[in-house]
């Protein structure tokens, strides 16, 4: 249930008491401008912290989870314009978790607010959830991000709808009076390989004895893609973006590509190393959003920068094909974050096929190997995980692991007859596992 609790007169129903209902700090109060590299600025009041930042404006129209996906490590370097007229009403959880050896110790999707600022039109003053411990206003003053209210979202976003996503300036305190800068002056966050800046430096291990081995390569993962590997019981080994899992690729059952912020082509290492994996290694691939579309680049196709690109929780994607929990002619609703595509070619590189398509824009949203390839790769641009936002294809996940399972125990047999033929007649063991050893941080 969502409440909205706005008015100080508010009474809390006897169903509610207890239920945490507080107001948040008083800290609504510099004046901020937003601009836009192409020429329109927007007054409103600063929440958070109060200094001026640059970045790329976009807009994501859900309308639940700005917890979830401030912390997304793909909204890096971007002011976040929230279409949902209000935003902070139920406040913010507190974010860590026991970590052990099966979690990365947080609830949100990582530990720090990711995006620049966020652009909102009413920002809830007061907030109540069970779960929330502060203020979106006082959450995004400790993690120095700022933040403006009071502006007409709804202009902005039909702005970036018509002319695309453009480069912004949030302006805050006695810097509202400064003119709008110079076109050259704003910073465009997509020259940096912002992948390097948010991917593990070393690896790690989650649920070392989950009973399948999974290797991730991490572009900025969002928490709920290792929790729904784990939740598997898969053992993931996370690696930086740029590591050469083909050094290790034989200690593993599967290989996982996760989402990350900006642009696909500054992952081009990634791509060719990629290339070669799918060339001599046959184990079963997953790919979501940047890791869909490295996997697309390493398979011949080209990425493109959308207009606006898609960011919301209810995209409508039409299946083209059946795979595992996925039934071709249905429409699934996903959760979505991302400004570049891959190319819909005709015909698409030999081996690979369309998977999912987007009902609103066409744009592709997801490849599979073909079944002819004799591969087990799938990538898709949307979030099966979504966190938050719709279940509809959380099952790719079972798809995924189910497949590198039984391609483990097919391997195994394999082996296990082999071996069994090699030593009949010399009295050896020849039951126990030839499991190997995996790579461990
Ligand atoms: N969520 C993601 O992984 C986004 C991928 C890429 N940065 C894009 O914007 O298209």
């Amino acid at each position: 249930m969502m409440l909205f609790i706005r008015s100080s007169s508010f009474k809390v129903p006897q169903l509610l008491r207890g239920l945490a209902t507080h107001a948040a700090a008083a800290d609504i109060r510099l004046p901020a401008v937003l601009h836009l590299k192409s020429g329109q600025s927007y007054a409103g009041r600063a929440f958070g912290a109060p200094r001026s930042i640059w970045g790329e404006t976009v807009f994501s129209t859900s309308i639940t989870s700005y917890t979830e996906s401030m912390t997304d490590p793909s909204y890096r370097g971007q002011i976040l314009v929230f279409t949902s007229p209000m935003i902070g009403n139920y406040g913010v959880p507190l974010n860590s978790a026991p970590r052990d050896s099966r979690d990365v110790g947080m609830i949100l999707e990582s530990k720090k607010i990711q995006c620049s600022a966020v652009v909102v039109s009413d920002l809830a003053e007061k907030y109540s959830h069970y779960s929330a411990v502060e203020s979106l206003s006082s959450w995004c003053l400790r993690h120095d991000i700022p933040g403006i209210t009071g502006v007409d979202t709804r202009a902005i976003t039909t702005l970036l709808r018509d002319q695309g996503t453009t480069l912004g300036r949030l302006a805050i305190g006695q810097e509202v009076s400064a003119p709008q800068p110079a076109e050259n002056e704003y910073w465009d966050p997509t020259t940096e390989n912002l992948v390097d800046q948010v991917s593990t430096k070393i690896p790690y291990v989650l649920n070392p004895t989950g009973d399948v081995k999974i290797a991730v390569l991490d572009f900025g993962v969002k928490a709920n893609i290792l929790r729904s590997l784990v939740r598997r019981n898969a053992a993931i080994t996370v690696l930086p973006w740029n590591f050469d899992f083909n050094t290790v690729r034989d200690d593993f059952d599967g290989l996982f590509l996760t989402n990350g912020p900006g642009d696909p082509t500054k992952c081009l290492d990634a791509a060719l190393n990629l290339r070669r994996t799918l060339k001599e290694w046959d184990r079963p691939v997953f790919g979501i959003c940047m890791g869909h579309q490295v996997i697309g680049i390493a398979a011949g196709l080209d990425a493109y920068r959308m207009t606006f690109g898609n960011r919301g929780h209810n995209q409508p994607v039409l299946a083209l094909a059946s795979s595992g929990s996925i039934k071709a002619g249905r429409v699934y609703v996903t959760s979505q974050n991302h400004q570049y595509a891959l190319t819909l070619q005709d015909p698409f590189p030999a081996g690979w096929e369309p998977f999912f398509i987007n009902c609103n824009d066409s744009s592709v949203e997801g490849i599979k190997s073909t079944a002819e390839s004799g591969k087990k790769v799938w990538g898709v641009q949307f979030h099966p995980e979504s966190a938050g936002g719709p279940l509809d294809t959380i099952d790719m996940f079972s798809d995924f692991v189910a497949e590198c399972r039984s391609d483990m125990l097919r391997r195994y047999a394999e082996v296990e007859s082999d071996d069994s033929t090699i030593h009949q007649g010399v009295g050896m063991d020849t039951t126990s596992s030839p499991r190997p050893i995996s790579v461990q941080a």
